[in-house]
């Protein structure tokens, strides 16, 4: 009641959410260094080394979102409003992988995370990728699954390029497995990259470099996926009420973000390089007032803005399901598809 009331003030002031909350898994196998990632994205720096995650760990990022600048600091101009990203480290230790399902609830987006000189590590994002499409639960997912079955937006980042560079001018020696599979590849012994079973399966191979124990990581391209997550969850009013992209009747502005979206959710959607997008924060107008508006952050369920993307025109109206599991989404794909 508290909040609706608040709600329904903040809408009248300044003509939409007063805040909010996107929820982002954190993945990858145990080393890779995502909790030396998180700490840069949300700290500015990594600690040297930091323990082994147990279970998972939980950091916020603020970022504000909304009509004026596109900064995360704390100053706020007109029209800006908070929004916390929470980045769910999840340990990628064997000695959880029963219960870290535990930890995949009412998602947003993913970042996963892999280690550029052990190229395993990004083979296996895909087993991660399919074992949270098949055991979490998900907020704003898209009409389509991504790698895995995967119905949320994701990045993956390809850390510890210090490493590899390194290796790279030394032949690549910390992966024995690796170097033998370049040799078998170069000397033709096998006919294509797809029939080894080290193949860079997971889509996004264009995906975004880091350096974490440099504090080196596209910060830029982060942000971006992080305002992409906030617009979904909290400002898909317009796409939501657009019956059809291909009537005459949409405003022309709702038309033209709605191409933005697609554009740059795409690029997230086959974690393709971000460089040159030509969408421009700055230039968002003062966004609508979110009819279904969830409570700001609390750590009571959130009442996710219910749409049903899909990536593929036509979009679809809502239908009316607040969380939906990997499981239903499922399900209504094939509804939708029928
Ligand atoms: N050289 C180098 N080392 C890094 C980099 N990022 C992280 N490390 C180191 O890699 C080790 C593992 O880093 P973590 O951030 O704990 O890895 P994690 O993925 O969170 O590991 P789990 O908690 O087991 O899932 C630490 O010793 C880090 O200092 C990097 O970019 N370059």
């Amino acid at each position: 009641m508290f909040w609706r009331d608040r709600e329904r003030e903040s809408k009248e002031l300044n003509g939409g959410p007063p805040c909010g909350l996107v929820r982002v898994l954190v993945v990858g196998d145990s080393g890779v260094g995502k909790t030396s990632l998180v700490n840069l994205i949300v700290k500015g720096s990594s600690s040297g080394r930091p323990p082994q995650t147990v279970g998972c760990n939980v950091d916020v990022k603020h970022i504000t979102y909304g009509s004026s600048g596109s900064s995360s600091s704390s100053m706020k101009g007109d029209g800006e409003r908070d929004f916390f990203v929470e980045l769910w480290d999840v340990s990628g230790h064997e000695r959880y992988k029963d219960c870290r399902s535990l930890f995949y609830s009412q998602i947003n987006g993913v970042i996963f995370v892999h280690d550029l000189s052990q190229r395993r590590t990004k083979t296996s994002l895909l087993q991660w990728a399919s074992e949270i499409a098949a055991t979490g639960t998900f907020s704003a997912p898209l009409g389509s699954g991504g790698p895995g079955g995967l119905p949320v937006p994701y990045i993956a980042i390809g850390n510890k390029a210090d490493v590899a560079a390194k290796e790279g001018t030394r032949g690549s020696s910390s992966n024995l497995v690796d170097a033998a599979r370049q040799w078998v590849e170069k000397q033709g012994l096998l006919p294509t990259s797809e029939e080894l079973p080290l193949t860079d399966s997971f889509p996004g191979s264009t995906g975004l470099l880091a350096a974490a124990k440099e504090a080196r990581y596209d910060k830029e391209a982060v942000i971006k996926f992080f305002r992409l997550l906030i617009r979904r969850r909290y400002f898909s009013d317009e796409l939501v009420s657009t019956p059809s992209p291909w009537s005459a009747s949409p405003a022309q502005r709702s038309q033209q973000r709605l191409d933005e979206d697609i554009t740059e959710e795409n690029q997230f959607y086959r974690g393709t390089s971000l460089g040159g997008d030509p969408y421009k924060y700055n230039s968002i107008p003062p966004l609508p007032a979110q009819r279904n508006l969830t409570p700001p952050p609390t750590l009571y369920p959130q009442q996710p803005v219910s749409v049903m993307e899909n990536y593929n025109f036509p979009r679809f109206p809502s239908l009316g399901s607040q969380e939906i599991s990997s499981s239903s989404t499922r399900s209504k794909r094939l509804d939708i598809n029928v």
